[in-house]
Formats: C-alpha cells, sequence, structure tokens
C-alpha cells in the first residue's frame, strides 16, 4: 500500500537542513568507501539488534555522526550501531531533524567484495518516529560506482558521487511500470506458507528475474532501475522479520513511495507503522504496487 502524502510534506521550513544533511553524507561516502579495506572482519562486540559488528560499521558510524554534528537544523543522530539517540545541535538540547542512519547497510557483504550501502532517515519528530514524520530519505550506493539516491517532496533523484560532491544524472526517477525483477531475503524454508504462496505467483511471470545480492541497497537500487519488488519477510522464525524499521524499512519505504511505488509490512503502508522501540524490527516488502497489492491480498 502507498501513503498518498508520500509522508510529510516540508512546508515547515526543513529544506536548507535536509539538503544539507543529504550533502553532508555524500561528503563523507569517499571516506568511507576508501576506509573498507583492512576493516572487512567481524570483532567481538555486538550492535544493539545482537550482530556482530565489523570494524567497517562502527568506522563508517563515527564518519556520518561527526558529519552530522556540522549540519544546521538536525538535532540528533541514532544509528544501527549504537544503542541511543544523540544530540548533536550546537546547544545541545537535541532541536532539529532526527537523523537515522544505518552507516553500512549489507556490511557482511564485505569480506565477499560485493555491494553495500548507506542509508540516511530525516523525521521530523523524536526517534523513534513514525515513518510519515519523514521529510527526506537517501541512500548511498557502493556499487562499481559510487552513487546517491534522494528523495523529499514526492521527488527522487539519482546522482554520482565525486569527490564527496553531488552530481544528477536521473531526476524524477520513477519505478519503471513493467517490472522484472524480485529479491526475497530469509531462508526459504522459514518463509511462511502465505509468503511462499506469493513468491509462487511472482515467479509465474515469465518477465520476473530473481536477483538478491544480500545487501538491500543493491536489491532495491534494481528495484528502482528495473522495477519489480525486494521483500525480507515476516519468517517462521521470526516473525517482525530482519530489517530495522527507524533505519531500513521506514526511509526505503518512503524512497520507493516518492518514486511512485508502495510499501507494506504484510497490512499497510510502513510510513504507518507504529513507532514503539528505536531498533524494532519490521517485515519490509517494496515495490510497484500491483506487486505490493497481490502481497497484501495474499497475506491477508
Ligand atoms: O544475510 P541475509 O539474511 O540475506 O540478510 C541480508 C539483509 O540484511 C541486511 O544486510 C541488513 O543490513 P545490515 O547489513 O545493515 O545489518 C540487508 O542489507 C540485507 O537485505
Ligand atoms: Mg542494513
Ligand atoms: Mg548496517
Amino acid at each position: 500500500m502507498a501513503r498518498t502524502d508520500g509522508g510529510a510534506d516540508d512546508s515547515e521550513g526543513h529544506d536548507d537542513a535536509v539538503e544539507a544533511a543529504f550533502a553532508a553524507v555524500a561528503s563523507v561516502a569517499p571516506e568511507i568507501r576508501a576506509g573498507l579495506p583492512g576493516r572487512r572482519t567481524k570483532g567481538d562486540e555486538t550492535n544493539p539488534s545482537g550482530e556482530h559488528q565489523l570494524a567497517a560499521d562502527t568506522y563508517a558510524d563515527d564518519l556520518l555522526l561527526e558529519a552530522m554534528e556540522g549540519v544546521d537544523g538536525v538535532g540528533t543522530y541514532a544509528s544501527e550501531e549504537r544503542t541511543k539517540v544523540i544530540d548533536v545541535d550546537e546547544d545541545g538540547f537535541g532541536d532539529g531533524l532526527s537523523a537515522a542512519i544505518d552507516p553500512l547497510d549489507g556490511s557482511s557483504n564485505l569480506k565477499p567484495n560485493n555491494t553495500m550501502g548507506t542509508i540516511l532517515a530525516l523525521y521530523d519528530a523524536p526517534l523513534p518516529a513514525q515513518g510519515a514524520d519523514l521529510v527526506g530519505a537517501a541512500y548511498v550506493l557502493y556499487g562499481p560506482i559510487t552513487t546517491m539516491i534522494t528523495a523529499r517532496d514526492g521527488r527522487v533523484t539519482e546522482c554520482v558521487v565525486e569527490d564527496g560532491s553531488r552530481r544528477e544524472i536521473r531526476e524524477d526517477v520513477t519505478l519503471p511500470d513493467d517490472p522484472s525483477v524480485y529479491g526475497f531475503g530469509g531462508r526459504v524454508p522459514d518463509w511462511t506458507r502465505d509468503f511462499a504462496a506469493y513468491v509462487e505467483q511472482v515467479e509465474a511471470d515469465p518477465s520476473m528475474k530473481l536477483r538478491y545480492g544480500g545487501a538491500m541497497i543493491g536489491d532495491i537500487n534494481q528495484v528502482l532501475t528495473y522495477g519489480g519488488v525486494f521483500a525480507y519477510p515476516a519468517l517462521q522464525s521470526a516473525e517482525r522479520g530482519k530489517l530495522r524499521l527507524q533505519f531500513e524499512g521506514n526511509p526505503i519505504g518512503y524512497i520507493v513511495e516518492c518514486a511512485g511505488g508502495s510499501s507494506s509490512d504484510g497490512e499497510r503502508s510502513l510510513l504507518d507503522v507504529e513507532a514503539t522501540d528505536l531498533h524494532q524490527r519490521v517485515p519490509v516488502y517494496v515495490g510497484n504496487d500491483d506487486l505490493i497489492d497481490l502481497l497484501e491480498e495474499t497475506l491477508d
């Protein structure tokens, strides 16, 4: 399902802060990328979701915190790698937008040298916040080239990141009408019966090809490019799935909805899911409207 307004509007004057936050993430993207060699192994420390952190996860997190501290209009910083929200405004009162960041998305892809990303969500509300309070979201894709997708006010733009600056390569990015890719996470035997029934229907369409890369950002960028559906579903062993609402589900739902697609937790738009905890998980289904409608009908 898609919300009709694609999240909160930007009329309350956050334009400069949203733009500055996008620029700040772009500015550190080359440094994050350059720091990846030598930070590819897991350490003993775990993040608040209980996953072992790579040196690269915490390295990227530190750089992004520093970058957000310099952004006027951003009041707080939270990330997948930290337990608590941090005040980053000059006065230390946390006034301004809330930035929620997945510093490295798909970090288990670092060992086999595959695609990864960085995700930014900007909420006009204290964290944890509902997706409907988003005023902007973005991601960086560390692929063969570094690109960045930004979304705000119902519009999505794709840029190449060069020397820490963005050069626009595609404006008004929308999902193609003739979807051709799908990527579904979780072990197949762990899928629910209803989700397996959905997959069967998707696979019955001869124009649909499997593309699953183990980094949501890589898979989402394929959906934005070719049209289709990405899911990290509710599992028999984990009814809330794997991905995190504040750092992953909400910003990706917002971006896909701004690009004319739909998002769902199985029942409703991701942007309508109640936020109860900073690190709460949520099943994520995003893609072309028809494919998400079919998903919601099948899971009903
Ligand atoms: O290894 P799995 O179970 O396929 O999980 C892959 C999924 O988990 C993630 O890596 C989770 O993100 P993090 O790397 O930020 O923890 C997604 O990017 C990806 O879609
Ligand atoms: Mg992630
Ligand atoms: Mg991560």
